[in-house]
């Protein structure tokens, strides 16, 4: 039966959809919940995706490779694709241009929020944080391996080295935003220390 009690006219404002993408230490998983927690969506840490068998290559010190993290990948673009309407926030390294076009597949309204930072200030964090899977002398791979946020790719990229509050309050500044259109060009800033604003161009 229809809903009568419903003004009609169009749908409210989507909820949110974000990525949070950036290396190992960049503070994906800390950033990515605490902004999930303020927009009122679910959060996923990409991490509890990871076969074991990932997670064992890590904590070996080898890194991962395309045909790794391919079957993970397609894992977390299900997930967005379930929270394409409600929204949500998921945290994932999403190191390569590729690796981002596969998760946007079927969430076309997926907005990117890029954590950089230099190596120093990452390693400290990773330093600081004890007993995590993760080797410190895989972040070197996680570099090189990162492709930052390309021209076409709505987002935005945040200097790790603020509070995590700031950097909250900066994602949701974003996502409140007009709407991204996927694909349409936009200027993305090429060094991670550039002050906020320094968003995709989305208009
Ligand atoms: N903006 C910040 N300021 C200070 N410390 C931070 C900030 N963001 C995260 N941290 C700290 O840095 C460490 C790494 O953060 P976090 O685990 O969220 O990173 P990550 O990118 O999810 O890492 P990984 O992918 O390796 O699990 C944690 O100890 C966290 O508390
Ligand atoms: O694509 C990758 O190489 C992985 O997702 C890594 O980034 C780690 O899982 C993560 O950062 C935990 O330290």
């Amino acid at each position: 039966m229809p809903d009568t009690t419903r003004p009609p006219g169009p749908p409210g404002p989507a909820r949110p959809l974000a990525l949070v993408m950036g290396v190992s230490g960049s503070g994906k998983s800390t950033v990515g919940a605490a902004l999930a927690r303020r927009a009122g969506v679910p959060f996923a840490d990409a991490d509890d995706f990871h076969p074991a068998a990932n997670i064992a290559k890590m904590a070996a010190g080898i890194p991962l490779d395309d045909a790794d993290r391919a079957p993970w990948l397609d894992l977390l673009a299900s997930w967005l694709r379930e929270h394409e309407v409600g929204g949500g926030v998921l945290s994932c390294s999403a190191l390569k241009r590729s690796y981002r076009d596969r998760l946007r597949d079927g969430a076309g309204r997926l907005l990117v929020v890029h954590l950089a930072g230099s190596p120093a200030v990452i390693a400290r964090r990773q330093a600081a944080r004890p007993g995590h899977f993760m080797p410190a002398s895989l972040l070197a791979s996680q570099f090189a391996t990162l492709e930052p946020l390309a021209p076409g790719e709505p987002g935005a990229v945040l200097d790790v080295d603020r509070p995590v509050d700031v950097l909250v309050e900066q994602a949701l500044a974003l996502l409140a935003g007009p709407v991204a259109t996927p694909g349409r060009p936009c200027a993305t800033p090429s060094d991670p220390t550039t002050p906020w604003p320094a968003r995709a161009d989305r208009s």
